[in-house]
């Protein structure tokens, strides 16, 4: 077995790798970054290898049923006890988490906002922007929709999340994730999924980075079922890629801060947790190349629903009703004849936040630019605006091909309440809801398709 060198220091393996990422989703999964560190056929020797302690990390109950059933065993310098006790709370006044619904914010509406600007000595923890939380983190489900604007590596600095599993959608700059169980860099058009309870630390590779996370309280992302779509396209589980063990046995003065039940606990330790030489599980970080999600659509007439676009789906305990859908609105080909094809006028059960990571967004050729976000709530009508509408409704139907356009949506089965900084300190686009105020009456009392 090789091991190889990273320039952080990282010392990680080279077994079964492309690029230091083991290819699957929810697989199986065993790398060791020193070869024999990994005990094979049991997972509690009597004496771990190299003076490494064994430990289970849980992302279900023990007995949830086989096919749900998550757990990663670790074999590190030191057990995660000796890096996580005696806390104090600090505040992240802008990482909020529900509920969390302020009396003087109005989250009834449709709403749209232009970037979130970057600004200087932000890191991971201190550059999280929490624009929309909905449910409950007590209670385990809901969520919460974030921007990061981020221009400082963590040093010496960890976290972890004990709330949720946060799904990273990058618009801006390259991070590095070094977590416990490897290293993920990633860049615009990729996301990444950081399990509950995964120590990392966040680092930029290219700043400054902005983007999106949307943060899961409920049953973890899995991949949608294809139905009658069959075994192939959408997003397919070998494109998604788990970084091999990476680890460090540094002594620094350091801290670990964990978000529990929304509140932020601090504790100083004398080295890296970033300890794990070996593990074998299906409880693991990973990242997918949004560039290979293979989108099926309509390919005679009429526009489906958005969820043929699901790439991750996390459930709720209904069937069909999801706590969160991820739904990505990539370049495709328009080919449906006879037919309006951007997004119909509608009002949804479930709310919609989108966000633009490039492009052009086909209900909102303008104001909704990459970096920006909306939001429309439950039950409020939204469709294309007027310039949209009139294109689509007198386009020439020849196939068309959208391109170079890449958005998003965190739908979640919940109403989203609006942070004060999204609704005071955000760029908002105050005006927003007049984009539809000029779509005019075309109806006059005599049949035609008029306008
Ligand atoms: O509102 C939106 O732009 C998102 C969306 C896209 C679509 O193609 C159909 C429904 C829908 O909510
Ligand atoms: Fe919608």
């Amino acid at each position: 077995m090789n091991t190889q060198t990273r320039p952080s220091g990282l010392v990680r393996g080279a077994d079964a790798a492309r690029d230091g990422y083991m290819p699957g989703f929810g697989n199986d999964f065993e790398t060791e970054a020193l070869p024999g560190a990994l005990p094979q056929g049991m997972n509690s020797p009597q004496k771990c290898e190299y003076g490494l302690y064994g430990e289970q990390l849980s992302g279900t109950p023990f007995t949830a049923p086989g096919h749900q059933n998550e757990r990663t065993w670790c074999y590190r310098i030191r057990p995660s006890v000796r890096h996580v006790s005696r806390f104090e709370t600090i505040e992240l006044p802008y990482w909020k988490t529900a509920p969390a619904v302020d009396p003087d914010v109005v989250s009834m509406g449709q709403f749209r906002w232009d970037p979130v600007p970057h600004a200087d000595g932000l890191t991971w923890l201190t550059g999280m922007r929490t624009m929309t939380t909905a449910g409950d983190v007590n209670t385990q489900v809901g969520m919460a929709a974030h921007v990061y604007v981020v221009t400082d590596s963590m040093r010496d600095e960890y976290f972890y999340s004990a709330d949720s599993e946060l799904l990273v959608v990058p618009q801006e700059g390259r991070l590095r994730f070094a977590t416990e169980l490897g290293v993920i860099d990633l860049e615009p058009q990729e996301v990444a999924i950081l399990p509950r309870g995964l120590v990392y630390r966040v680092e930029v590779l290219e700043g400054p980075a902005r983007g999106f996370v949307c943060e899961n309280y409920g049953q973890k992302f899995e991949l949608p079922g294809r139905g009658p779509i069959g075994a192939n396209c959408m997003a397919n589980r070998r494109d998604f890629k788990t970084p091999v063990a990476a680890f460090e046995d540094r002594d620094a003065p350091s801290r670990v801060t964990v978000k529990w039940c929304g509140r932020f606990h601090r504790t100083s330790i004398d080295h890296s947790p970033l300890d794990v030489v070996a593990w074998h599980g299906n409880y693991a970080p990973c990242k997918y190349d949004l560039r290979t999600y293979c989108p099926v659509g309509a390919i005679l007439f009429d526009h489906p629903d958005p969820s043929i676009f699901t790439v991750l789906t996390a459930p709720s305990g209904i069937e069909g009703t999801a706590n969160i859908d991820f739904v990505l609105f990539r370049d495709r080909w328009m080919v449906a004849e006879d037919t309006f094809r951007p997004p119909w006028y509608h009002k949804n059960i479930m709310s919609e936040l989108m966000g633009n990571i490039h492009g052009i967004y086909d209900a909102k050729p303008e104001g909704f630019v990459p970096g920006g976000m909306s939001l429309h709530n439950m039950m409020l009508p939204h469709g294309p605006d007027r310039g949209a509408f009139e294109g689509a409704s007198n386009a020439d139907l020849k196939p068309v091909k959208l391109e170079d356009t890449m958005s998003f949506m965190f739908e979640t089965r919940f109403p989203q309440h609006l942070t004060r900084f999204a609704a005071q300190e955000a760029p908002l686009q105050e005006d927003y809801v007049e984009v539809w105020a000029d779509l005019p009456k075309l109806y006059d009392g005599t049949p035609g398709k008029k306008g």
